[in-house]
């Protein structure tokens, strides 16, 4: 059978024209592009690549960036080259047979690289270790104790893709129902009873009627289960302190369609998207200028910034990016941001403390000392890692005492 075309009628690139390319964006991101420019950047200067060919050169570069340290090791060079020998390694590929020189591949194995890969690869343990910043790893054995070893090992694995069933328009089959008759298969998770779990076609749902229409919205299913921390009266009112895109602000005016629902953030930007987000849920969500809330509420939710710890499966750049500097800046603005926000929440009303992190420094040591500065106690935390089957997050509860 002839190679499938892609919409612009030129034939796919090989997969060795796919690894070469990855290899020469690897290295372009090693000396400090960032992925995502540099993959829009090659897309645009390569327009024979088609839209299989763009998935896949970014999956090698996305799966080489998560595993850095272990591919590193496998395939004995810090490097783009070193990296995707180390993606062949570890997918069980034959290098030889991809790295030839011939057409678009890369060029021929030199003959230390194929003594290398010839060699025994390194126990499983220093590979997944590898794949964490090397100053982090005392903290993150320490706060994962015993799971260390298994969240490592799911951190090497790319992310599922999650949809959150707008309760407000449908129930989580019909929308799953719907999606299948646009090609997108679905499962249900556990770990919510709105999240479905995209088993395939995760590249059509931009462009679906059902996101179109409101009834999905693209959020992680630990995301979605962080809300099991909250229950709201009728007509009680709720301020996202740090709402971003909206994700947490859409999820409870969908689970508490009732409540009065306003979102803050410190950078308008980001909050760009939450007015279309809120007109296709069909969602009411009062926007709040930013820097100057005031008010009394049933309930503050701060979904603080942090590190990002427990999303580095989707954003690995950002893994190799933070610094005990930078981790130290976020602790202490959260501190910052849980002591402004503490001052909004009405008499008998509660604060939600969230992150998408693993570190215990943001997360229970955060609200441990929170509390120790007198006033508040927590009455109920989650916390979720990879092992669960989705991103790790932490979330919290605290009321007066
Ligand atoms: C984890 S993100 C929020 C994600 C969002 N809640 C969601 O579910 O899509 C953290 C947000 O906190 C905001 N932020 C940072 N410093 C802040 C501050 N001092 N006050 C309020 N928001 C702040 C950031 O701009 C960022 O959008």
């Amino acid at each position: 059978m002839p190679p499938k075309r892609d919409c612009c009628g030129s034939d796919p690139m090989t997969p060795a024209a796919r690894l070469a390319a990855a290899i020469d964006l690897l290295d372009a991101i090693l000396e400090g592009a960032p992925a995502e420019r540099a993959l829009t950047n090659w897309a645009r200067a390569n327009r024979y690549a088609g839209s299989g060919d763009r998935a896949a050169v970014r999956d090698h570069v996305f799966d080489a960036l998560r595993c850095r340290g272990s591919f590193a090791a496998l395939g004995g060079a810090l490097t783009g080259r070193g990296l995707i020998l180390g993606l062949c390694r570890a997918e069980g590929r034959d290098a030889t047979a991809l790295f030839t020189g011939e057409g678009h591949a890369p060029a021929a194995l030199t003959a230390d690289e194929a003594k290398h890969l010839a060699s025994p690869a390194p126990p499983r343990e220093d590979l997944f270790t590898s794949d964490w910043p090397e100053w982090l790893l005392p903290q993150l054995r320490a706060d994962l104790g015993a799971d260390f070893a298994p969240v490592s090992e799911a951190m090497q694995a790319r992310a599922p893709v999650f949809l959150r069933a707008n309760l407000a328009k449908t129930t989580r089959d019909g929308a799953a129902q719907v999606l299948a008759t646009e090609g997108i298969e679905t499962q249900p998770h556990p770990l919510a009873d709105t999240a479905l779990e995209v088993t395939a076609g995760a590249r059509k749902i931009a462009q679906s009627q059902a996101y179109a229409q409101g009834l999905v919205e693209l959020q992680d299913a630990a995301s979605q289960a962080m809300l099991q921390l909250v229950d709201l009266a009728p007509g009680a009112r709720v301020l996202d302190y740090c709402a971003g895109g909206g994700g947490k602000a859409l999820a409870l005016a969908a689970a508490f369609p009732k409540a009065q629902i306003t979102a803050h953030d410190i950078d308008a930007g980001r909050m760009r998207d939450i007015a279309p987000r809120a007109k296709r849920a069909g969602a009411k969500i009062t926007l709040a200028e930013p820097g100057k809330v005031t008010g009394q509420y049933d309930l503050v939710l701060v979904d603080a910034p942090c590190s990002g710890a427990g999303t580095w499966r989707r954003t690995p750049e950002a893994k190799w990016r933070l610094t005990p500097a930078r981790l130290a800046e976020l602790v202490a603005l959260q501190a910052e941001i849980l002591s402004h926000a503490a001052g909004l929440v009405a008499p008998g009303g509660r604060l939600c403390y969230m992150t998408c992190s693993l570190l215990d420094v943001e997360n229970a040591a955060q609200i441990a000392a929170f509390a120790a500065r007198g006033g508040w106690e927590s009455t109920a935390h989650l916390r979720l890692t990879p092992c669960d089957g989705a991103d790790g997050f932490f979330g919290a509860v605290l009321s007066r005492i």
